[in-house]
This record gives C-alpha cells, sequence and structure tokens, in this order.
C-alpha cells in the first residue's frame, strides 16, 4: 500500500465520492487529483474522520469488496499512513456552516446521505433498523389499542350540541385529574352566589381538558375521557377498559345529578350554534307572581299552557289528527312585561328556553326538526325580524331573502311537517298591526295577550313588590306593616297617570327610591313632571294616545 495506491485509488473513486455526497455541483470540475483530495477531505472531514487512514478505510468499505478492504487496511503501513497524512496536515477537517449553528447535526444526516446515494453501512443499518422499530412499535401500539377498544372496551359519546355534553364538562372540572391534564381549557363560570362579596369571586374560572385522551379512576374502573377539538367545540367520549358498559351509563347520571342541583331554580336558555341548539346560560326563575298584569288574563293563560302540556294531551291531539302544539303571541309597548312573563312561565313549568334570532330559514327548519322536548320556542319581536305583513315585504326581499327568516319560511315551520310536535311557541311584538295575519291565526297563534301600559293597579302592585316586608327589614328594624305599604302604594298609584308609563318604566323610579317608601311617595310627583318635559312623545293630552 503506498501512496500513489492510495492516491490512485482516490482518484479512481472521486467520482463515486462526490456523488456520495450529492455534490453534483463538483463533479464537472473535477480536474486534478489535489483539488479531488482536498475536496473530499473538506467533505468527510465533516463527518468526524480526522486522518486519512480513517477516510480510506471508510471508503474501501464503502466502495469496495469486503476483501479488498481488510487486505487494504491490513497492508496499510502506520508510517506510510503518517508519513502521507502528513503532508494533508493543513487540510484538518473544516468545520461547515451548517455545524457552527447545529452542531452534530451534519453527523446525524451522514447516514440518511448515505442511504439516499445506495450505501449502507453498519451505523445506517442500525440507525434505520431503529427508526423502524420506533415507527413499528407506533403503529402496533396503535393498532392493539383499537383492538382492545372494539372489542374490549365499552364507550359513551357525547356530542357538543347535546346538554349531557354540559352535564360531563361540569362534572369533570370537579375531579382530581384535571390538575394533572397537560392540555387544559379555561373557561369563566358565573358564579352560583349572586353576591360578589371579594374580586377572587369575580369571573371564576374552570379548567376542563381539552383535546387529549385522559385516564381517571371511577368507582373502581379505569375510565379514559377522551376529548376531540374541531374548531371551537369538541366532542366527548369516555371508555372504560373491558365490557362494563353500566360503569358509563351511572358515571351520566351521577353527572347528571349533580348538574341538575346545580341548576335547581334556574331556567335552562339555548340558543342556536351552527344551526344546533346550544345551552348558552341559566337563568334564575321568577316567579309568576311578580309578573303584574291582569289577574284574569295571567290564570287563563297559565291554566291554558298547563293544560296543554297535560298528560293525556298529546293522546288526545293524536286521536283528532290536531297537530300537538300551541301558539302564542304576546303584544304591546315595549317595557310591558312579555318577555318576563315568557321566561316566568318557562320556569313555572320547567321548560328550556330556545330563543331564536338572526337565523336563516333552512336553519330554522332543521332547528324546529330538533326542537329538544319540553321546551318553549321564544320569537321575540317578531315585528322586526323581517316578519311583517306580506304586503309590506318587498318582492325583490321575497325572492332573495337575506340573511334571516322570511315570513314565508317561518310559516312553512310552524306547521311544515317538520314541525316538532308537542311544541309551545311564545311570539312578541310590540306591534301587532305590523304582522301579516297569516302568522297570527290561530293554529299558529292560539292566544293572544295584550300587555299594556302601567295603570293605577298596575302601578301599585309594582310599589308593593319593590317594598314588601321580609325578615330583613323587621331584623333591621326597618319594618313597615302590611297596612301602611298598602296605603303608601295606593297614594302613589294615585298620582302616576295612567297608561302613560310602561311598567318597566314605573319600577325602575321605584327602584331608585328602594330604601324607603315614603321617598317613593314623596318624589313621584317631581319624576312624573320631569318626564312630561323629557320626552315629547309623553306631553300632556297626548300621552294617553301616544302610549296606547
Ligand atoms: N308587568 C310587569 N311586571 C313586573 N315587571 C315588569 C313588568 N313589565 C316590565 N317589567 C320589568 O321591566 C323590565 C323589562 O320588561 P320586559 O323585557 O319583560 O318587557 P317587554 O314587554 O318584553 O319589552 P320589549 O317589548 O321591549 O322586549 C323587566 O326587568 C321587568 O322586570
Amino acid at each position: 500500500m503506498t501512496n500513489s495506491y492510495l492516491k490512485q485509488y482516490l482518484q479512481r473513486n472521486i467520482t463515486r465520492i462526490s456523488a456520495a455526497f450529492c455534490d453534483v455541483d463538483y463533479l464537472p470540475q473535477a480536474q486534478s487529483l489535489p483539488g479531488h483530495a482536498s475536496k473530499f477531505t473538506q467533505i468527510h472531514g465533516r463527518l468526524g474522520y480526522k486522518t486519512y487512514k480513517e477516510q480510506f478505510l471508510w471508503l474501501s468499505s464503502t466502495f469496495l469488496h469486503p476483501y479488498n478492504s481488510t487486505n487494504i487496511s491490513q497492508s496499510f503501513n502506520r508510517n506510510e499512513c503518517n508519513q502521507w497524512g502528513s503532508s494533508y496536515d493543513s487540510h484538518s477537517p473544516q468545520i461547515s456552516l451548517i455545524d457552527i449553528f447545529f452542531p452534530g447535526l451534519s453527523l446525524a444526516s451522514a447516514p440518511v446521505q448515505q442511504l439516499l446515494a445506495g450505501n449502507v453501512d453498519s451505523y445506517t443499518r442500525l440507525l434505520c433498523t431503529l427508526g423502524v422499530f420506533v415507527l413499528f412499535t407506533r403503529y402496533a401500539i396503535h393498532y392493539f389499542w383499537e383492538l382492545v377498544r372494539s372489542y374490549f372496551t365499552s364507550t359513551l359519546h357525547v356530542s357538543y350540541y347535546d346538554e349531557a355534553y354540559d352535564m360531563l364538562v361540569d362534572w369533570i372540572a370537579q375531579q382530581p385529574f384535571v390538575h394533572n391534564a397537560q392540555s387544559l381549557i379555561a373557561r369563566v363560570r358565573s358564579p352560583q352566589r349572586t353576591i360578589i362579596q371579594n374580586q377572587a369571586k369575580k369571573k371564576p374560572l374552570t379548567f376542563s381538558p381539552w383535546d387529549g385522551s385522559f385516564p381517571f379512576w371511577y368507582k373502581g374502573h379505569l375510565l379514559i375521557l377522551h376529548c376531540a377539538a374541531k374548531d371551537h367545540r369538541e366532542d366527548i367520549y369516555i371508555s372504560s377498559i373491558g365490557l362494563y358498559p353500566n360503569i358509563l351509563k351511572e358515571l351520566v347520571e351521577e353527572c347528571r345529578g349533580t348538574y341538575l342541583n346545580n341548576i335547581n331554580k334556574k331556567i335552562t336558555v339555548f340558543e342556536h350554534r351552527e344551526g344546533d341548539w346550544k345551552k348558552t346560560r341559566l337563568r334564575a326563575i321568577r316567579p309568576i307572581s311578580t309578573v303584574i298584569m291582569d289577574k284574569k288574563v295571567q290564570d287563563d293563560l297559565l291554566r291554558d299552557v298547563k293544560d296543554f302540556l297535560g298528560e293525556d294531551t298529546q293522546k288526545w291531539y293524536a286521536d283528532r289528527g290536531i297537530p300537538y302544539q300551541r301558539g302564542y303571541l304576546l303584544h304591546g309597548p315595549p317595557g310591558a312585561g312579555k318577555s318576563s312573563f315568557s321566561l316566568s312561565l318557562a320556569g313555572e313549568y320547567e321548560l328550556d328556553t330556545l330563543q331564536l334570532s338572526g337565523i336563516s330559514d333552512s336553519k330554522l327548519m332543521k332547528l324546529f326538526a330538533e326542537l329538544p322536548p319540553h321546551s318553549i320556542v321564544l320569537l321575540e319581536d317578531v315585528d322586526v325580524a323581517g316578519m311583517g305583513r306580506r304586503d309590506d315585504v318587498d318582492t325583490d326581499q321575497e325572492n332573495n331573502p337575506g340573511p334571516g327568516v322570511t315570513l314565508s319560511g317561518l310559516l312553512n315551520v310552524l306547521d311544515g311537517v317538520s314541525s316538532q310536535e308537542g311544541r309551545v311557541l311564545i311570539m312578541t311584538t310590540n306591534h301587532i298591526e305590523h304582522l301579516d295575519e297569516a302568522l297570527i291565526r290561530p293554529g299558529r297563534a292560539d292566544k293572544k295577550v295584550y300587555f299594556k301600559l302601567a295603570d293605577r293597579k298596575i302601578s301599585a302592585q309594582l310599589f308593593q313588590t319593590v317594598f314588601k316586608q321580609t325578615p330583613d327589614h323587621k331584623q333591621a328594624k326597618k319594618q313597615f306593616g302590611g297596612e301602611t305599604i298598602e296605603r303608601l302604594a295606593n297614594n302613589f298609584a294615585s298620582k302616576v297617570p295612567d297608561e302613560v308609563f310602561s311598567p318597566a318604566d314605573v319600577l325602575s323610579f321605584l327602584l331608585e327610591q328602594k330604601n324607603s317608601p315614603f321617598d317613593a311617595v314623596a318624589e313621584v310627583e317631581n319624576w312624573v313632571a320631569k318626564a312630561k318635559t323629557a320626552s315629547p312623545l309623553k306631553r300632556e293630552g297626548s300621552w294617553v294616545e301616544e302610549g296606547r
């Protein structure tokens, strides 16, 4: 083995060496050996082969037959090597640019480059084997889990749009395993108590696991919660190892119990989200007695709803082939109590409330087809929701309906085949005269109730509601007898002009004076006088007419 042999060898193989490193630009310029050797040193030096002997051995093992390689390496004379190599000491390995920024990267990428060039040495082989092993293990675990999941686990799926989702999420948020979850979502929850005593209780946060799998123990069973996030929503499923579907049902029942406890004395309000009903908030139930209106009208309405929701009513309707649905139209001036009454009605009969606004015809159809049982659909301000009289509606709008609901769309839904049986619909409006006859005919609006401005009776009742005596008053020694309050209420009501102010106006004034019923009576005349000058519509003489 001589220098010339080695040089010849390098010369013969320099093209392949260059190709091995994909140095295609270099190939056409491969003219002279010193240049090639230098290039080879430069390229190969990056791999950490410091001496020419090392470079040579690598070269021989890579490009030559193993037999030649052994022979060459055995016959390689150390002195010759040193002598030969010393002449190239000045070409000590150069650090490539990539190694400056990512130390060791070129070393790690070398096997890949070799592999691409079709050269597989033991190092590359080891790395490939490791890679294949890791890949295989990953897939093996995945397929194993899928197998176990299909045959040896029970799974319970919960859709984001179902109320069961809220039940589960509320329960999960209380569980200890949440603290260890690595992927979480934070939500602001309304405090259970209405009085916010300090900053810490303001906008309390709850955390729930998000987008991942989370194992936890429940009654001695290992369960896995899977949260799959899609856009702004997530679907949940829970699986239990072993065939125990009952444990999952037990879990959901427990969640349901906790949830119902939490929402006790509250009504659930749903709104539409992407064409599905979604619970948006809980509202405290307002006793229907606190909505001041004609007692006879109120009782009549309550009786009608109660009768409709009665156990045998559905069968009665079915026997006669009459669609099992009921509609009410509450109309009257703003602030007369229409919405308050609707929500109180929902609370009275434990109905969920579904509010509709800003929705298109196609979505309306789907939403009506998927009404949850035992619910009231509340369609507020139908006159401004694009459902005025047909002759008022621009024909262009009929032909090219905008994003909102059209009159024909609503009429179709109200008595179309997709309409859910057993639904209660409440429409409210401030202008019944603007509504199309078809919308408010019996069958669609079976009862129409007028909510009027505050008359003497309503004003007195509102006064009594605000200054109702409670045990707190007694404790604070600020209690007035029932008779005193009644006398003051009548006195107050006599000073409020009939059917000029809405109950909302009167209530607002009374709340300003809530600390003293005497002040309320003393101040009412001032308030009325101020209101007369402030509102041009409520000038004396035209008040009653304008207010009606
Ligand atoms: N008849 C009433 N009895 C008790 N409170 C009332 C009554 N009318 C109005 N209020 C009070 O006034 C506020 C507004 O009432 P509400 O929203 O129910 O009126 P509305 O008729 O639905 O008004 P709008 O037509 O503008 O929607 C509520 O906070 C409610 O407490």
